[in-house]
């Protein structure tokens, strides 16, 4: 790759997550940094609205840094050892750090939402759905997420205290188009600089590439616990997606604003398979089929030719027993594989709804949801 189609990852990127750790929000564990949380906010805020960076952009915000503040106002200076007196710490200070990020994107006139989430969240197929539907809305609301992991409900994640999967998992989630992951570090070296004098800077690399692995160590500081290794395999898990990843300096003027003009700053971790492809091969991979809707010559059409959701009014039929957030294959009369995605509903509310336009859906199932059996976002075509 030529250094200006690298460049051009973030300047292209239209959706993107950002993760920032908690030695950089808590200022090494000082408390919550006013000054950086405020200068982030401005360019998020910048980013939404497209502000000196060519097109609005969605943003998501990954923070850690809860454990770290709740432990400044519980006036801890050792982090405990017991996992409910971590868990309690992150409840107090995420009530500090959510107020920091609203106050922030507020005073840019920005909105912000709180969304605390789990890896289990994430692997569950219907709170995976809904956790990118909610996601997704909000994206189209024109707010800022701020994410964090919620601490209280989870044991191995506060022991390991890692964000980066998170943020990679969230990536994932919402096939965001580029990661950036925030750090007190200019990006990846060969070896931890402050162990080796002599690391040198890595300016770009594959993401995935195992030789990434070996140079990265575990967290400098008492505050950040991941290190740099859990954001080398974050960049891999985020380029399962599609997405390439950025590891950069949180306090470098206008980081992310630079970035998105384009400029190179940091380590650039590039994905190896387009979005699209990876949407696909997710699907092949990780997903059984449980079940099919088979649909009419309108319905077919629209989906294969104008990348339409797949609506109820279109389907003749639905095979076998899904849940709602299984992926399922959408068949036209033939018996062709036409798509495959995730289904908004159940099969017993699907052959309710087989056929019936969306105003009668209320009637139909007691409550009102998605028009959709399948959103075009959550839609793969099949054999093109
Ligand atoms: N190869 C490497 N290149 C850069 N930093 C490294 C490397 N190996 C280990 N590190 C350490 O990782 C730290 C960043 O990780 P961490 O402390 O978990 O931060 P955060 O809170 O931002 O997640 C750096 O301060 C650095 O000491
Ligand atoms: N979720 C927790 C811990 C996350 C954590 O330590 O992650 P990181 O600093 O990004 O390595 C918190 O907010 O304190």
């Amino acid at each position: 790759m030529t250094q200006n189609q690298t460049s051009g990852v973030l300047r292209d990127a239209r959706r993107i997550v950002v993760k920032v750790g908690s030695s950089l929000v808590t200022n090494e564990g000082r408390g919550l940094d006013e000054t950086a949380i405020g200068e982030w906010s401005r360019q998020l805020a910048a980013l939404v609205r497209g502000d000196g960076v060519g097109a609005p952009r969605e943003v998501i915000m990954v923070s850690s840094g809860a454990i770290a503040e709740g432990m400044k106002r519980l006036g801890w200076t050792a982090r405990p050892k017991e996992i409910h007196e971590l868990q309690a710490a992150a409840a107090v200070g995420q009530m500090g750090l959510a107020q920091m990020y609203e106050t922030k994107l507020r005073e840019h006139r920005m909105g912000s939402a709180q969304v605390l989430l789990t890896h289990a969240d994430l692997a569950d197929r219907e709170r995976y759905l809904n956790a990118r539907s909610t996601l997704l809305t909000l994206l189209g609301l024109g707010v800022v997420p701020v994410i964090n992991e919620n601490d209280t409900v989870v044991n191995d994640e506060i022991k390991f205290g890692d964000n980066d999967t998170l943020g990679a998992l969230v990536a994932n989630l919402v096939e965001a188009d580029a990661l950036v992951i925030l750090t007190d570090q200019k990006g990846l070296y060969t070896a931890d600089p402050r162990r080796d004098p002599a690391a040198q800077f890595v300016h770009e690399a594959q993401a995935g590439d195992a030789a990434l692995e070996a140079m990265a160590g575990g967290a400098g500081s008492s505050i950040g616990k991941g290190g740099m290794i859990t954001k080398i395999l974050a960049a891999k898990r985020a380029a399962g997606s599609g997405a390439s990843t950025v590891i950069a300096w949180g306090r470098e003027p206008d980081v992310l604003l630079r970035l998105a003009q384009g400029e190179s700053i940091g380590t650039l971790l590039v994905a190896q398979t387009a979005k699209t492809q990876a949407r696909k091969q997710w699907m092949a991979d990780h997903l059984q089929l449980r079940g099919a809707v088979v649909v009419d010559e309108g319905a077919a059409a629209k989906l294969r030719h104008e990348g339409k959701s797949l609506l109820p009014i279109g389907m003749t039929a639905v095979e076998g027993e899904f849940s709602r957030g299984d992926v399922i294959a959408v068949r036209d009369h033939g018996g062709a594989e036409i798509a495959r995605g995730l289904a908004n509903y159940a099969s017993a509310e699907a052959r309710l709804l087989c056929r019936k336009p969306s105003p009668e859906f209320e009637a139909l199932l007691g409550y009102s949801a998605e028009p959709e059996m399948v959103h075009r976002d959550n839609l793969v075509l099949m054999g093109g």
